[in-house]
C-alpha cells in the first residue's frame, strides 16, 4: 500500500520578535514528522509578506532530511510558508508535479498544497481547458491551483474575495482534499465537505515554559495533516478542521470563515480559539454523514496522532482487542508485524492473556512499503527488512498480527520466514477487514485483481499464504473500535469511509 501526501502551513503571529522562529526549518520539522506520508519528493514554500512579487521555494526528489540542507533552508526567508512532503496518486513521479504549486495570479503569488484526490478531475480539467487555460501537469493538485487563481462565478468586488474563491472549488468538487493556501499575509486551511483527509491547527509556542496555552502568547499557527508534527515544532494541538470549514491562519491569529456542509451552506463566526460558534447543526445533519478515511486510524497515521479526540494507538489496540474476541487462538505467543501493527498485537495479547513476545527484527533504515517488480525481489525485499528473532520462536505456536494484507506482498515471504526459525504454527490475524476495494480518494490502493482477498475466497487464503489459519476483523468491529474513543467538540456529526472494503464510495463515482 502507498500512503497519503502530507501538508504543512506556518505562519508567525505579529508579535513574534525576528530571528525568534525560523519558519523554513519548523516547517521543514513537520516535513520530518510526516515522512511516513510520502517519500516521493518534498516541497518547502516561504513567502515575505504581502508586498512580495515571489514566494521562495524549494523542492526535490526522496526524503525530507535529504533534500533539505542547510543550505537550502537559509534561502527560504520569510514569515509564513507551506510544505508537502508526496506519493503520487495522479500524474505520476515527474519533477514537475511535486508541490507546493505555485501560479502568479492577478493578486500576486499563489501556493497551494495538496493531499487527496479530486475524484472529478477529469471534468475539472476538461472545463478549465476549456476556458482557454493551459495546464503544464496532469497533477490533479494544479486544477486546485488553477481555480483558486480565478475569480468565482458571483464575481468580486475590489478585492479578490479568497473565503468565495475555495467556497467555490468545494462546491466544484465534493472530495477528496485536504488542504493549505497560501496568498498575501494569510494561509487557509481546508477540508472537503467529506473530511475525507486529515488536518488539524495548532499553536506554535514559547519553548520550556509551563504548559499552559491560554496564558501565554502563542508565536504563531499551523496547519498540520497530522497532530504528531506539532510536538516536532514546539506547538500545541487546537482542534482539527472540520469537514468542509475554511479557516484562515494569519498574523493575527486564527478565523473560521465558513463551513460548507453536504449540501448547504452556512456562515458562521469564531469565536477567540477560531472556533466557529454558529453552526447551523440542522443544516448539517440534513447532509449525508462525512466520510473520514477510516484507514489514517489502521495504517496510514503516525500512532501518536489525534483524530476526532482519541490518538490512532488506543484505536489501534482496540482493534486488536476487537479481533481477539471475534477469531481467538489457542497459541503460546503474541506477535506483530513490525511497526504499525504493534499497538494492534498489544491489544490481541492484552484482550487473549497470551504473552507478546517480539519475533521480528525491523531494519530501521528500510522504508515503509516496498514495491518490487518481481516475486523472487519481492521476497528479498522482506529479507532485507526482517530477521527472525529464532530463541523467541522456537517449537512456539505463534499469532501474528498485521495492521492489513494489501498484495499479501509481506505476509507470505514472513510466514516462511518464522517458520524456517523454528515456530511450530503461525496464526495469521488481521486488524482490518479484508481490502476488496480500490480507492480513488487519495491512496494508492491497487486494482481489484491485485488485491489478496479477492484472489482466493476466505477459507482458502490461509493455506494460499502458508498460514495454519488466518483471520480478519470484522467491519463492524472495526467501526466499534473506532467509534468507540471518539470525542468531538460542537456535536458535529462524524462518520467514515469504508469504501475499499465495503464499496460504498462517500459519493457516487463519475465512471
Ligand atoms: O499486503 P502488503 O501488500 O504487503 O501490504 C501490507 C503491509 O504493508 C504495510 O506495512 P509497511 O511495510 O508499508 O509499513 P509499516 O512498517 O509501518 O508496517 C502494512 O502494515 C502491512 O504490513
Ligand atoms: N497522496 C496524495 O495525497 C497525492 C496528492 C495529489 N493527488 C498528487 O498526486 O500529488
Ligand atoms: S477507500 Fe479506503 S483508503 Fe480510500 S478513503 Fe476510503 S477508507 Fe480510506
Ligand atoms: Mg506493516
Amino acid at each position: 500500500m502507498r500512503e497519503a501526501c502530507g501538508v504543512i502551513g506556518c505562519v508567525l503571529a505579529r508579535s513574534t520578535p525576528d530571528g525568534v522562529v525560523n519558519v523554513a526549518r519548523m516547517i521543514y520539522l513537520g516535513l520530518v514528522a510526516l515522512q511516513h506520508r510520502g517519500q516521493e519528493s518534498a516541497g518547502i514554500v516561504t513567502s515575505e509578506g504581502p508586498a512580495s512579487t515571489h514566494f521562495n521555494y524549494q523542492k526535490g526528489d526522496g526524503l525530507v532530511a535529504a533534500i533539505f540542507t542547510d543550505e537550502k533552508l537559509n534561502k527560504l526567508k520569510g514569515d509564513m510558508g507551506l510544505g508537502h512532503t508526496r506519493y503520487s496518486t495522479a500524474g505520476g513521479r515527474d519533477p514537475t508535479n511535486t508541490q507546493p504549486f505555485m501560479v502568479h495570479t492577478r493578486h500576486g503569488p499563489l501556493a497551494t498544497a495538496h493531499n487527496g484526490e479530486l475524484i472529478n478531475a477529469m471534468a475539472l480539467r476538461k472545463a478549465i481547458m476549456d476556458r482557454g487555460v493551459g495546464l503544464s501537469t496532469l497533477s490533479d493538485s494544479e486544477l486546485i491551483t488553477q481555480m483558486l487563481s480565478q475569480a468565482p462565478p458571483r464575481g468580486e468586488k475590489a478585492k479578490p474575495d479568497w473565503g468565495a474563491r475555495i467556497r467555490h472549488l468545494i462546491e466544484a468538487t465534493p472530495t477528496a482534499y485536504s488542504l493549505v493556501v497560501m496568498q498575501e499575509d494569510k494561509i487557509y486551511g481546508v477540508r472537503d465537505p467529506f473530511g475525507n483527509r486529515p488536518l488539524c491547527i495548532g499553536r506554535l509556542m514559547p519553548l520550556g515554559t509551563a504548559n499552559d496555552d491560554e496564558q501565554r502568547k502563542p508565536l504563531g499557527w499551523v496547519f498540520s495533516s497530522e497532530s504528531c508534527a506539532f510536538q516536532s515544532m514546539g506547538a500545541t494541538l487546537m482542534r482539527e478542521v472540520y469537514p468542509g470549514e475554511i479557516v484562515e491562519l494569519s498574523p493575527d491569529g486564527v478565523r473560521s470563515l465558513d463551513i460548507v456542509p453536504r449540501p448547504k451552506r452556512t456562515a458562521p463566526h469564531s469565536n477567540a480559539h477560531g472556533d466557529p460558534d454558529d453552526i447551523d447543526h440542522e443544516t448539517i445533519l440534513l447532509g449525508p454523514p462525512p466520510a473520514f478515511c477510516i484507514f489514517e486510524y489502521v495504517y496510514f497515521a503516525r500512532a501518536d496522532s489525534v483524530f476526532e479526540g482519541q490518538q490512532v494507538y488506543s484505536v489501534r489496540q482496540r482493534c486488536g482487542r476487537q479481533l481477539a474476541i471475534e477469531s481467538p487462538v489457542d497459541a503460546d505467543i503474541i506477535s506483530t508485524v513490525p511497526e504499525s501493527a504493534t499497538p494492534a498485537a498489544l491489544g490481541f495479547s492484552l484482550e487473549s492473556g497470551i504473552p507478546y513476545i517480539e519475533v521480528l527484527c525491523k531494519n530501521r533504515y528500510v522504508g515503509r512499503s516496498f514495491i518490487q517488480p518481481d516475486t523472487r525481489s519481492r521476497k528479498l525485499a522482506v529479507a532485507k527488512k526482517f530477521g527472525a528473532l529464532s530463541e523467541n520462536l522456537m517449537g512456539r505456536r505463534v499469532v501474528l498480527v498485521d495492521d492489513s494484507i494489501v498484495r499479501g506482498t509481506t505476509v507470505g515471504p514472513i510466514i516462511q520466514l518464522l517458520r524456517q526459525a523454528g515456530a511450530k504454527e503461525v496464526h495469521i490475524r488481521v486488524a482490518s477487514p479484508p481490502l476488496k476495494h480500490p480507492c480513488y480518494m487519495g491512496i494508492n490502493i491497487p486494482t481489484r485483481g491485485e488485491l489478496l482477498a479477492n484472489q482466493k475466497p476466505l477459507e482458502e487464503l490461509a493455506s494460499h499464504v502458508g498460514a495454519d489459519s488466518l483471520a480478519y476483523l470484522s467491519i463492524e468491529g472495526l467501526r466499534k473500535a473506532v467509534r468507540q474513543g471518539i470525542v468531538l467538540k460542537n456535536n458535529i456529526p462524524t462518520g467514515h469511509c469504508t469504501a475499499c472494503l465495503d464499496g460504498n464510495y462517500p459519493v457516487n463515482l463519475e465512471w
